[in-house]
């Protein structure tokens, strides 16, 4: 596989390894990409789960300044083009807010402070008392009018960079083919860029979003600011002096979790064991929540299992939870500094008292003043650790933008499929395959010839390969060895979209979407989803038309499925439920056939069917044949365990521990007196 994906220049070449294997962080760190690897892995070479936070190390801070360097400035151009008014507007709006709590603080000592002056002096009167508050509303008024446009203008903003970053995340999933998506590395990064994109909702592991960065500007602005009313206050050496100590104990704690204990967060730091724990633990879970298991659960009396597992996992990870939070309660974190902090921050108020300028609004202001420092000392540092988080998550979604699709052919190499009129000629020399993780190759040294407008019927025991070859003829998987040619050009040389245009397939595990039939079949082509005539004709090709007639709803039927997938979403406008209908296995098959057929009357499409039956057989006959000449004009491959449905094919082969040990006609089959002969002598 290593080798696959240096061939296919996926991944850099010294820094890919299987997970099993200790990781290695990479040589030289030039890109986001190989900067969130290299973030990622730890001194004994494990690597750190999807979403772990990282430590704030000298090592990582560097990686930060590659990823911004890399990769964030393009990023947030990209945001800011978005709405480029309202996002520069959102930043100055946020800094000219982050002054408003010292202003409003200032204000306060002013009324205070002109208070004390009228009833000393005796000239207090109640309109003077009411001219001072009303123009302390106005103030707030105007205060929560900018807030309120602010805070609208901004949603406007980060819905707008939500949508795109969402975009960016399922146009990611949608571009990359099984094999790249299988690869652990790049499973780990879309997760950690899912995460990225879930912080624009505010739902990515209480992080905040990379707007957040902005934040940190106005939080340092508002501290700012106090501090800045703070030193108006007191004056002279001693009261600086004490003034620093009181604000540096007041953000020590905090100093000392962000630097000492990183991993305040249960899921920060799992070993590979706890890892597969936590994965089982929720594997579990699913199981026991998921109503579609139920039948098989209670049948086979899964629920004592289920428990047992999830019990032993969920210990596993409760363990190691428990194992982080003693490593954050350190002694320093323990210490209660809360009363010392509270007697030092009242050292200068005392000094301050000493002065003759010391009115009671400056002693009001002081001490809101260095509250406030201390609160937004609190949020600077949380809302910057979530940002250094924020900035390797940003790193995955920006470089899983690149990752370049395994089965995408080279500019300079790929070629247009160039149609045959009599359908495809396969030829496959020496095909090998292992799945990612296997030792044992799951096919081994295939070949074989088919030429257009024939049929091959694959046969075999179960686990011989045939769905596996299935797959890399269908072009969803690349061999690791050998050569296959279709048309004469190399199947690895053809875009993938292109060659799907030119064949169709029904899977053995087709997929149920839990929306209508026309749907359900029309998907098969998805450019004639609208097109009514189209999706009737594959039904009844598919012979599937008693099917939909026997629904009280036809095509429009709403269909209930077992399973997962699902293509509705509430508010979509979906039929109401009393539209829902449920099919039987046979059902659903019949319509898996007809999308299928969506495709089936292009003139040139090569028709692969797994696990075919005899009807089906028939059916797939009747529309690879020329409806004029009767002559075939598309090829065809299907897998069967019916051997009187093999014997229709003009080829069979016969498939033993992944290689094909037997090839040719029926009657040729039957002549060798080989595995095959008898098969069908115990068949029939
Ligand atoms: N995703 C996978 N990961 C690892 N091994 C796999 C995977 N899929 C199949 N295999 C293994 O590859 C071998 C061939 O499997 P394949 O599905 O091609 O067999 P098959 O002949 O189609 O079987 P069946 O008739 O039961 O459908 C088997 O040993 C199987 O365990």
């Amino acid at each position: 596989m290593y080798q696959l994906f240096k061939r296919r220049g996926l991944f850099p070449d010294d820094y890919y390894r299987p997970y099993d294997e200790p990781q290695k962080a990479p040589a030289s760190v030039d890109s986001a990409y190989d900067a969130w690897l290299a973030s990622r892995v730890l001194p004994r070479g494990e690597l750190l789960v999807p979403g772990a936070h990282r430590r704030f190390s000298l090592f990582n801070v560097k990686l930060a300044f590659i990823i911004l360097r890399t990769s964030a400035f393009e990023f947030f151009s990209h945001i800011l083009s978005l709405h480029p008014v309202r996002t520069t507007l959102m930043m100055a709006l946020n800094i000219v807010r982050s002054i408003f709590p010292a202003f409003r603080g200032y204000s306060q000592a002013l009324i205070i402070d002109e208070l004390q002056a009228l009833i000393t002096s005796g000239n207090f009167t109640w309109s003077r008392l009411l001219h001072l508050v009303a123009t302390e509303l106005v103030r707030r008024l105007f205060e929560s009018l900018l807030d309120s446009f602010a805070a609208s203008n901004e949603t406007m903003v980060m819905d707008s960079a939500r949508f795109y970053v969402e975009y960016v995340q399922m146009e990611q999933r949608i571009r990359l083919d099984i094999p790249t998506l299988s690869d652990p590395v790049v499973r780990d990064l879309l997760q950690e860029s899912d995460l990225f994109a879930r912080s624009f909702s505010g739902s990515g592991f209480g992080l905040l979003s990379p707007l957040d960065f902005i934040h940190i500007i106005s939080l340092v602005t508002e501290l700012l600011s106090h501090t800045l009313l703070i030193l108006s206050l007191t004056g002279g050496a001693t009261h600086y002096g004490v003034l620093l100590l009181s604000i540096f104990s007041a953000t020590l704690p905090l100093f000392v979790t962000w630097f000492g204990c990183p991993q305040a967060h249960s899921e920060s730091l799992y070993t590979p064991r706890e890892a597969r724990a936590a994965d089982r633990q929720e594997k579990m879970r699913n199981l026991a929540y998921n109503d579609a298991h139920r039948p098989e659960i209670e049948l086979f009396g899964m629920g004592d299992w289920i428990l047992k597992t999830w019990a032993s996992a969920r210990k596993v990870v409760l363990d190691s939870e428990q194992t982080q939070q003693m490593r954050d309660s350190s002694l320093i974190s323990k210490l209660n500094f809360s009363d010392f902090l509270f007697a030092l921050q009242n050292i200068p108020l005392v000094l301050l008292l000493q002065t003759s300028s010391a009115s009671l609004g400056s002693l009001t202001l002081y001490r809101s003043s260095i509250q406030s420092v201390i609160l937004t000392s609190r949020n600077l540092l949380a809302t910057s650790r979530m940002v250094f988080q924020g900035i390797f998550f940003m790193s995955a979604f920006c470089a899983g933008k690149t990752i370049k699709p395994q089965l995408q052919p080279d500019e300079e190499d790929a070629v247009c499929y160039q149609t045959s009129p009599r359908g495809a000629t396969i030829t496959a020399r020496g095909l090998s395959y292992t799945y990612p993780g296997c030792s044992e190759p799951a096919l081994k040294d295939v070949s074989f010839t088919l030429q257009s407008g024939e049929t091959l019927a694959i046969v075999g025991y179960n686990g011989s390969g045939k769905s596996t070859l299935a797959k890399i003829l269908l072009r969803i998987m690349d061999h690791d060895l050998g050569d296959l040619f279709i048309n004469g050009v190399d199947i690895r040389r053809y875009d993938p979209s292109d060659y799907h245009q030119h064949l169709t397939a029904v899977f053995q595990g087709f997929s149920k979407f839990n929306t209508t039939v026309r749907e359900n079949v029309g998907v098969g082509r998805v450019e004639k989803l609208r097109s009514r005539t189209t999706i009737e004709t594959a039904i009844q090709l598919a012979e599937a038309d008693s099917v939909v007639n026997s629904l009280p709803y036809g095509l429009r039927t709403l269909l209930e499925t077992p399973g997962f997938e699902s293509m509705s979403y509430s508010g979509s406008g979906c039929a109401p439920s009393s539209r829902q209908h449920g099919l039987s296995g046979g059902e659903w098959q019949r319509l898996s056939i007809a999308r299928a057929f969506m495709r089936a009357n292009e003139p040139q499409t090569s028709s692969l069917d797994a696990h075919a039956q005899n009807q089906i057989f028939d059916t797939i006959d009747k529309i690879s044949r020329s409806p004029n000449t009767g002559e075939r004009i598309k090829s065809c491959v299907f897998i069967t365990h019916r051997l009187s449905t093999a014997r229709r094919a003009d080829k069979v082969a016969l498939m033993k521990n992944g290689t094909i040990s037997e090839f040719g006609t029926h009657d040729e089959l039957l002549q060798m007196n080989g595995a095959y002969a008898a098969l069908y002598r115990a068949s029939v």
